[in-house]
Parts: structure tokens; sequence; C-alpha cells
């Protein structure tokens, strides 16, 4: 399976939105002056595709609000639905395609396969939720979702005594042979290559005979906010999720409340818009900023000044202002000495920012993000080394010297953030074409409307 498609407003992730893909690729435009945008995004990922686990797993029905309506949601809906779950679109105050009722099943079943597409959300955090369904669910997804790590999740659900039929391998694709109850108790897992093992493990946790007692035993634990996300989220739905100490987690079993949430827009997706701003010059507003939020995205606001960009809040709105353009030339961009191990998801367009700054910078912590939709420090490094860019990759990271940067191909490898770190290159570089922009649809099936709207 490859398909990398969403075509909105069907409500069909195999849509044909391939035909709309621009023959020979999408030629990234060029900003010919300032920018001065204001826009808002549809709802988070992360959030939405959480919320709609734990409402199926909930003792009573659930509305999520101004959800996120891309390809990684869609493929979750899909899998619950095809586990039991009652799903509806309804009409909703969103600008995106309303809203999502969730009831849940009386009784989870298996006996069907879920495709997992590249989602790492769908393939983590859906084998517990099968492993607590009556029948088999095989699990499959698009050929690269294969080399996609998911060993925590798979010998961890075999330690719980959960029958997976994994061939071995440890990887998609792979069968869980669902009892409808899973014993839980104390469990560890490896961590390391990804978050999601223990976000997808305390999600369904509250519904395991008893409980989990979760140890993380890998010598470092990536993107750590969206653990932190998952608890958050549990613990507005009634479950308490305790940490005695670090890399351990918690939860008694119990019910799994449903209520009615509101989506945050997605931050993370805001990352090229601001970034944007920073490489056109003048400012870009983000609307319905989070007052408070679990978002890794909020961390733009203290990472955009690192390279010099100024960052003003005002209500729900968010705007970054360029810096000054220096008198002798360059942007005006500051190279940047950072870890991101907390927010590798915003690595592929900080990279892109930092490969159009005055100075050099090393960006490291993230060798995790090697294990996201692609390798995604080898394909940064290949195609800004591509463009005439100085990059060298390091295991945990990238180093980047300034360097002239000229037209050409930009693959985005089905990695909607390769796509959009493209289009943030394309705004100071003319005539870089990206293969793939549909691949955008993974999280954010306007994307190309709205860069047309930010360059308007
Ligand atoms: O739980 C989540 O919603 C996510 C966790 C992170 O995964 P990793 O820990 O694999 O980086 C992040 O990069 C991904 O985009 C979304
Ligand atoms: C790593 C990402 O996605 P996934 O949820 O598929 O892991 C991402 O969106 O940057």
């Amino acid at each position: 399976m490859q398909i990398s498609r969403y075509s909105e407003p069907e409500f069909d992730p195999y849509g044909d939105a391939r035909e709309t893909e621009p023959r020979g690729g999408w030629l990234a435009p060029t900003a010919i002056r300032p920018l001065d945008a204001a826009l808002t995004l549809p709802g988070s990922k992360s959030l939405t595709n959480r919320e709609l686990v734990l409402a199926a797993l909930a003792d009573g029905p659930s509305t999520l609000r101004a959800p996120l309506f891309s390809r990684d949601s869609e493929l979750m809906i899909e899998g619950l639905r095809a586990l039991g779950t009652t799903i509806e679109r309804i009409p909703g105050r969103g600008d995106f395609g309303g809203d999502l009722r969730v009831t849940p099943a009386d009784e989870l079943t298996g006996s069907t396969t879920i495709d997992c597409g590249l989602a790492g959300t769908v393939m983590r955090f859906l084998p517990p939720v099968a492993a607590l369904a009556l029948g088999p669910t095989t699990f499959d997804g698009d050929e690269y979702a294969r080399k996609r790590p998911m060993a925590g999740v798979v010998h961890g659900l075999q330690a719980l005594g959960v029958d997976l039929d994994d061939d071995g391998r440890g990887t998609l694709p792979f069968t869980v042979h669902g009892t409808g109850r899973v014993g839980g108790g104390p469990l560890e897992i490896d961590a390391s290559a990804s978050s999601q093992f223990v976000s997808a493990l305390l999600l369904s946790a509250a519904r395991f005979e008893r409980g989990l007692d979760l140890r993380h035993t890998g010598d470092r634990l990536p993107s750590m906010p969206h653990i932190e996300m998952t608890i958050a989220s549990l613990a507005a739905r009634g479950v308490a999720v305790a940490s005695p100490e670090r890399g351990r987690w918690v939860v008694s079993p119990g019910p799994i409340a449903a209520i009615d949430v509101d989506i945050e827009p997605d931050l993370s997706n805001a990352a090229p818009f601001l970034v944007a701003a920073i490489v056109a010059g003048g400012s870009v507003t983000i609307g319905g900023w989070p007052a408070t939020t679990t978002q890794v995205g909020a961390q733009l606001i203290e990472l955009l000044p690192r390279f010099g960009a100024s960052v003003r809040r005002d209500g729900d709105r968010l705007t970054v202002q360029a810096p000054a353009r220096p008198a002798g030339g360059g942007r005006g961009i500051r190279g940047v000495d950072l870890d991101l191990s907390e927010a590798g998801e915003l690595a592929p367009n900080l990279v892109a920012l930092a490969a159009l700054a005055d100075s050099p910078s090393t960006i490291t912590g993230i060798e995790h993000i090697r294990h996201h939709e692609t390798d995604r420090i080898a394909a940064l490094a290949t195609e800004l080394n591509g463009l005439g860019g100085r990059v060298t990759e390091l295991p945990d990271g990238l180093r980047l010297e300034p360097a002239p940067l000229h037209e050409g191909a930009w693959r985005a490898y089905a990695d909607h953030r390769m796509a959009t770190s493209g289009a943030i290159i394309g705004l100071a570089v003319p005539g870089v074409v990206v293969d793939d922009i549909g691949s955008t649809s993974k999280t954010l099936p306007q994307f190309t409307e709205l860069w047309g709207k930010l360059l308007a």
C-alpha cells in the first residue's frame, strides 16, 4: 500500500487528490514582498487522535469539537469503526469540517483489518485497543510504515500476555488476537525510539484488569511533551496517571469518562507559516492560539526568537515578526545551537529555517526522527545539499553552514513535514519543485490553499 493523499472535503483517505498533484511536482512560490498575513488552522493531529481513542474507550458518547479532518485522523476513525465504534461527523462551529460524535461499542469486536497508512498514532495507539476487542485484528500500512519501530507496543503487549502474531519481526504487519480482556500489571519497555509507545499503552491502560505499572528502560526518552499530553487527556477523563519516578507511570483500572472536548488548532502545523514570516520578512499571525496547551508547538514561542524573530501574543493571536534585514546583506536570520529532543516534530521546519540563516547552526537530540515518516535527518541533508547547501549529518542531528541555495527538485518522501520544509526553502529560493505536496494531507489537507493565502 502506498497512498499518501486525503481529498478534502471527501471523507475518504484514498481520494483522487493524486490527480490534482501538478505534473512534475509543485513549484513552491517565492515571496516577492514581506508578508502580512493572519490565518487560522485546523485541529491538532495529536489531540484529535488521542481523543478519538479515549472517546471509543469511554463510558458513554463524547463529542470532539473542531477536530482535525486529514488522512491521519481519518485512518484513526476508520480503525476505531472497524472495531465497532460509531463515529459520526456532525455540524459544528469550526471552519474545517464540523465536529465528531463518538459512541463506544457495547463490546469492541475484532475480526477485521486496520490500515495505519503512515500514521504513528494509528499504528501505535490502536493495537492495545484491538487487544481489548474480541477477535483477530490485522494491522498494516504504507510500505514505509513497515519500517517504523513498533517494538515497544508489540513486545509490550506480548509481555502483558496478549497473543500478538508478528512473525518475530516486531514491526507491521501483525495480528492482535484480542480476547476482549487484557490482564495488565507491571511492564518494562524501551521507548527511546518513540514516545508513542508510552502514550499507546497509557491510553488503554485504565481498561486493563489490573491497570498498568509501566517502566521505560532506555537511556533517553524523546518527545516528552507528547507523553504529558497523553496524561493530561486522561486526567480530563478522570483517569489519574501517577509518575512516582522519571520514566515510570502507574494507571489504576477504572472507567474513562465520556466528555465533550474542544480540539485546539495544530500548533506544530503553525510552524511553517510562522517560519515563513522570518524567511520572507514581515509578519504572520495565527489566530485561536490557546492560552495554555500541552502541544509541543507552543515551544515555537521560545524557539523562533533564537533565530532573531520577535513573537507577540495578543489574546488568542500569536504574531511572529521577521528580524530586521542587515544593511550589509543577508536575511538577519541567526544560526542556532538547539537540542530538539522534546520537539523533534518541529525539527524539519526549523532545519529549513537554519539552512537560510546568516551563521552556522547545530541541531541535535533528534536521533529518533530517523524513524518518523522517513529518516528525516538523512532526507533533510540530502535535499538541502541537492540545492547547494552545506549540511552535515550527525548521528543525532544536523550541522548547517550558510551557503547560497539554487533551484532544483525537493523530494518529500511522502512526509508532510519534508513537503512543508521544501515550501519554506522555496519562499527564498526561486525554482524549488516539491515532488509530493499532496503528502501534506497527512495532517493538513488545506496546506497549499493556506500557503496561497499567506502570500496573497
Ligand atoms: O504522540 C504523538 O501524537 C506524537 C508523538 C511524537 O512522536 P515520537 O515520540 O515518535 O517523536 C511526535 O513526533 C509525533 O508527531 C506525534
Ligand atoms: C512524526 C510525525 O507523525 P507520526 O504521528 O506519524 O509519528 C509528525 O507528524 O511529525
